[in-house]
């Protein structure tokens, strides 16, 4: 089996080590790819969830396993975190451990200076998300189950096995006769997955034999066409957005998908949540007859319709949160994702663009200012800079509009909340270059 793409990677490389089959496959490896490539250190990064008495044992072995390729001269050591999640009634614990999992894998990377993190998905665990995804109604976003790669808390996240069968995982096992641990509570039934896993998949695979590769090539199937509707939105946001707010009449005037496509678009961007398909229904009848509403969004905040706009508002409680943070000074952004600047009071939405932002290189020390009135800013390249209050004023820009941090590189003025890119810091055309959103909360 092909050693995961170390070249991508930088001198650190992270693997998400729970201890069990695949992920041991993994990192094992990964750690021989690493010794042909002399610089690299791997770090295997194991999250003890807390929930489950054996999982002591587990950490044990994965401490073990490590320190015995660390003997054989291999470059990788164990980073570990120790969780104690309560999850309360009525909350999924899958979910629950799900998150704390990721943040936890996060923190450990960002700490260990790894700017990639692999995972040990496969072509089986592919087709079981659709499944399962299938089975709870999802949309194709849902059915496009999970990505390859991903750059998600300024991360980015690889599952370089996604298209490899599960028999080729246990193959590698056996081959280098790996040892790894069996959590026991991949049998409880109770959870979905393992429902699948036990009761479906072993009668499915007899029945399909393809099962597992046609259910993971519909997975990106839906992936593309889930790409394309992203696409489509983001055309068609352009011209129904005006600052900050979604202008309803245009949105009405497209077809029904593609307005409830643009409408999900938004809510997710501004709210930064999904909206739900009951709430979207509603929305969707209520909007042509609604001159001012309100819609409250089940995970807080509310949109509220007036005079044609559509606005999304964080909740008041929300608002105490944020102002009792500090404002954080400076951020080092090295790709695209969402920053969630709670000081400030929104978020800060990177992405990559082909024109119209900053290299690449200049974000990766950013110091966040507020404004201090003698900024100036310009606006084009043949344009003169000018104060921000006039900038604001000829484009139009509502004092809402106007919050956010200044972005500075050193004392170079890069970009503005309601205004852009300033002229004089903008990326030139073919550069790897990144451009800016603010969304406040
Ligand atoms: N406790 C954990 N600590 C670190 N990484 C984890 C942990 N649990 C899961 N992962 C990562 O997420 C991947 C998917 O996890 P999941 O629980 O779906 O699969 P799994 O069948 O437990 O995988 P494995 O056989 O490697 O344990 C794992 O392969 C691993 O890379």
């Amino acid at each position: 089996m092909n050693p995961p793409p170390l070249a991508v990677a930088a001198a650190t490389v992270a693997v998400a080590y729970s201890g069990g089959r695949d992920s041991t496959a993994l990192l094992h490896a990964t750690v021989r790819a690493a010794v042909e490539q002399p610089g690299v250190q791997v770090i295997a990064l194991h999250v003890h969830h807390g929930l489950q008495p054996a999982a002591d044992s587990w950490l044990a072995h994965c401490e073990r396993q490590c320190k015995a390729w660390q003997r054989k001269g291999w470059p990788v050591r164990l980073v570990h975190t120790l969780l104690s999640l309560r999850p309360v009634k009525g909350e999924s614990v899958e979910a629950v451990a799900r998150t704390a999992r990721y943040a936890a894998l996060a923190r450990m990377a960002k700490e260990h200076g790894a700017d990639c993190v692999l995972l040990a998905h496969h072509r089986r665990d592919q087709a079981e998300t659709f499944l399962l995804q299938a089975l709870r109604g999802a949309g194709v976003a849902g059915l496009a189950g999970m990505p390859a790669a991903a750059e998600r808390d300024g991360l980015l996240w690889l599952r370089p096995w996604l298209a490899r069968p599960r028999e080729a995982i246990e193959a590698y096992v056996r081959r280098h006769r790996l040892r790894y641990v069996d959590d026991g509570s991949n049998q409880d039934v109770r959870f979905a997955r393992n429902r699948l896993r036990h009761d479906v998949w072993p009668a499915l695979s007899v029945a399909f034999p393809m099962a597992e590769a046609s259910l993971a090539d519909a997975a990106a199937w839906a992936g593309e066409a889930s790409a394309c509707l992203a696409e489509l939105a983001e055309q068609d946001l352009h011209g129904l957005q005006q600052a900050g707010t979604l202008q309803v009449a245009p949105l009405l005037a497209l077809s029904a998908p593609r307005g409830r496509n643009a409408l999900r678009a938004w809510v997710r961007r501004v709210a930064g949540a999904p909206l739900s398909a009951a709430l979207l229904e509603r929305l969707w009848l209520e909007l042509p007859s609604t001159s001012a509403g309100q819609w409250p969004l089940p995970g807080g905040g509310v949109l509220r319709s007036y005079r044609g706009a559509l606005r999304y508002e964080a909740d008041g409680q929300h608002r105490a949160v944020v102002s009792a943070v500090s404002k954080d000074a400076s951020l080092s952004i090295r790709r695209a994702g969402r920053y969630r600047l709670r000081g400030w009071g929104g978020t800060l939405v990177v992405r990559r663009v082909a024109v119209g932002g900053v290299a690449l290189s200049l974000p990766a020390q950013l110091q966040l200012r507020d404004r201090s009135g003698g900024e100036q800013f310009q606006s084009g390249p043949q344009r003169p800079a000018r104060s921000l209050k006039k900038q604001f004023q000829a484009a139009g820009v509502p004092s809402w509009s106007r919050t956010g941090p200044l972005l500075y590189a050193g004392e170079q003025l890069l970009w503005v909340p309601g205004l852009g890119v300033d002229a004089r810091a903008a990326a030139v055309a073919g550069e790897a270059q990144l451009a800016f959103e603010w969304i406040p909360d």
